[in-house]
């Protein structure tokens, strides 16, 4: 029943938001403050040096405001060199200071789940910590009928202080509040984006608009939307931007129709589709353990891998977003996107340089060198009531959003393979799920055996038990560690399995950012190593389209698991096939 993305995707309108044409408009974000004060003496007022973060860092260290080679090429060639300059952290401040520009960051289905759990709070965040520009508003718009104040008591009630630094948090918690607005409107009403448009030109008075459009709402709308926007609430001096939530389509069909009528509006630069994982810090810690540390990239390869493995799981089940859920399922809502983009991040050869565009390619071309998933490499699973302790736990079929007789998985285990020379044979195995028995998500990397290995009489017979295994913990409770074996002390020999363990909250005693943040900042920024870029959304689905085809043609029933369990057994039947076994359910550390 494969569902179109939008009802129509309107040619009516010829008009696209303006691109980012001029550095002017970028590096006016930067605080005129860096040209008055040398970077010594800013770095010694601890505002400053936030500030200064602003203009220093991005998340792959650039400038946040570096363009990329693709900005320049869709806009104005005729300023490439300066784009050039920009991309190599020289940015020309005498410039940025002559123009003051103001930042707008429109929240489109403000009213939602998202904008409230997430999206919020992210921008508090950013603001708490002085890393949004010093003029900014945000705008809520739903359809819901709500005054500004109503949207700023309905936000404040998810806004929270970072817990290591909680100084003077509630003042600037109404600071942020007062910058926040809501204007109530249809998602299909040009008219209504031109109240917002005018609403927003009151706030930005006269000064260089930069906007943000943030599109957190269901994905049948998102072409009404930015249809609306592009024509009438587009920035007319500065850029504008487009964050784009998933589901980006059900299939490759559908998918390719959305990019397709996104690009009727906007330039490829203009839309940042998002995946949050990407943004979660130990996956941006991937590349940096991997191209960094001479000690690994010698062994990422088919020589010393055995396996890869994959795993998501949550302790609770569909509740609430059965609706939305039902359509998609598991693989979907957590293979395609989320586990397919670390498998790519893990898998890729070395990028050129950490610029986005370099980094995007090798992860198409990896994308590219998979071969599309079997159904004979697919196990699934759906949640089944369950009772425990007195307490009782529903199967995902009790949801009443749930169409009844639903066969939609809310677990599923998958074998990957990718066809090149550094990965041929290496299975790359993903399992995510629901009502699960644990709130997890990691990398498990197996690796082989020793070859004549001296103490292999030590180990007993399960010399599986003796290979190194390297786990990045995504969450909770951030971690890598590396399991080794040792000789436990004393006169005489016995051996042990201990782990190399680098547990961020004893490493690093403060709150890691939420995966929002980073990517609003890099957003605002322009920044797009952290966003899916089309021709990977499409290399993604080629590899997924064909077995969810023939899991909903040939009607494959999911395996029934209790909630709170660990899963199909059908899972551990997969692994064993391709000779692997799960490294979560070790008894080491399950
Ligand atoms: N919630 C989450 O944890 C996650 C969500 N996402 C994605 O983010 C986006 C937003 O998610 P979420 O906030 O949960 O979504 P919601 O279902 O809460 O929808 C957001 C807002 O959109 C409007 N809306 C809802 N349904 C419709 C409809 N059928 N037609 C028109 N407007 C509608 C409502 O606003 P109003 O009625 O006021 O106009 C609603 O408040 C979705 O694309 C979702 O897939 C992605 C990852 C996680
Ligand atoms: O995208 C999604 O992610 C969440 C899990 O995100 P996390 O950051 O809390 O791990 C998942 O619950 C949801 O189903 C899915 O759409």
């Amino acid at each position: 029943m494969a569902r179109s993305v939008s009802s129509h995707c309107s040619s009516s309108s010829t008009l696209s938001f303006n691109n980012d044409r001029n550095l002017l408009k970028r590096t006016s974000l930067l605080p005129s403050r860096r040209t008055t004060t040398t970077i010594s003496e800013s770095l010694t007022h601890p505002k400053n040096h936030l500030r200064l973060q602003f203009q220093l860092k991005s998340s792959n260290g650039y400038t946040p405001n570096a363009v990329s080679l693709q900005d320049g090429l869709a806009g104005n060639s005729a300023s490439n060199d300066r784009f050039v300059e920009t991309r190599i952290g020289q940015v020309p401040v005498s410039q940025s200071e002559n123009v003051e520009s103001t930042l707008s960051i429109t929240v489109v289905g403000a009213s939602g789940d998202l904008a409230k759990k997430k999206i919020f709070p992210a921008l508090f965040a950013l603001y708490y910590e002085d890393w949004l520009p010093e003029h900014f508003q945000i705008f809520g718009y739903a359809r819901s009928k709500m005054t500004d104040e109503e949207l700023r008591n309905l936000i404040s009630r998810t806004l929270t202080c970072r817990i290591d630094k909680s100084e003077n948090c509630g003042d600037k918690m109404e600071q942020f509040l007062q910058r926040c607005f809501y204007h109530s409107g249809l998602y299909d009403s040009e008219e209504n984006f031109g109240e917002l448009d005018q609403r927003l030109k009151e706030k930005e008075i006269g000064r260089q608009s930069n906007r943000l459009f943030y599109l957190s709402i269901p994905p049948n709308i998102f072409v009404d939307v930015v249809r609306c926007a592009s024509s009438r609430a587009s920035s007319e001096n500065g850029w504008t931007r487009v964050i784009v939530e998933k589901p980006f389509g059900r299939d490759s069909q559908s998918s390719g129709e959305l990019t397709r009528c996104l690009k009727q509006y906007l330039t490829e630069d203009q839309i940042f589709r998002i995946d949050h994982y990407l943004g979660k810090e130990l996956v941006e810690n991937l590349s940096v353990l991997r191209f960094s540390n001479l000690v690994f990239e010698p062994l990422w390869s088919r020589n010393y891998i055995r396996n890869v493995q994959l795993i998501f799981s949550e302790d609770f089940g569909t509740e609430g977003r059965g609706g939305y859920f039902d359509n998609y399922g598991i693989i979907r809502d957590i293979m395609q996107n989320h586990l397919l983009q670390i498998l790519a991040l893990f898998a890729m050869e070395t990028p050129v340089t950490l610029d986005g565009e370099d980094i995007r390619n090798e992860k198409v071309k990896v994308l590219r060198s998979m071969r599309p998933v079997k159904l004979e490499n697919v196990v699934v699973g759906q949640y089944k009531g369950h009772s425990k302790g007195g307490k009782s736990y529903p199967a995902y079929s009790d949801d009443p959003t749930v169409p009844k007789g639903s066969i939609t998985p809310t677990f599923a285990a998958a074998a990957l393979f990718i066809d090149n020379a550094r990965w041929d044979g290496v299975p790359f195995l993903m399992k995510a799920g629901k009502a699960l028995h644990t709130r997890r998500a990691e990398i498990r990397v197996q690796f082989r055996h020793v070859p004549g290995n001296l103490y292999s009489r030590n180990f007993g017979t399960d010399l599986d038990k003796a290979t190194n295994e390297l786990v990045l913990r995504v969450q909770p409770d951030e971690a890598i560690y590396l399991k080794i074996n040792n000789k436990v002390p004393g006169l005489g020999m016995r051996l042990d399995r201990s782990n190399l363990n680098l547990l961020y909250k004893s490493r690093y005693p403060i709150e890691i950012p939420d995966a929002y943040e980073r990517l609003l900042l890099d957003a605002i920024g322009g920044e797009r190593r952290l966003f899916i870029r089309s021709d990977e959304l499409d290399a993604a689905w080629v590899l997924f389209t064909p077995v969810l085809r023939e899991l909903e043609d040939k009607k494959i029933s999911p395996e029934l698991y209790p909630y709170g369990s660990r899963g199909p057994v059908g899972a551990h039947y997969l692994a064993a096939k391709h000779n692997v076994r799960w490294g979560d359910l070790s008894g080491e550390d399950s």
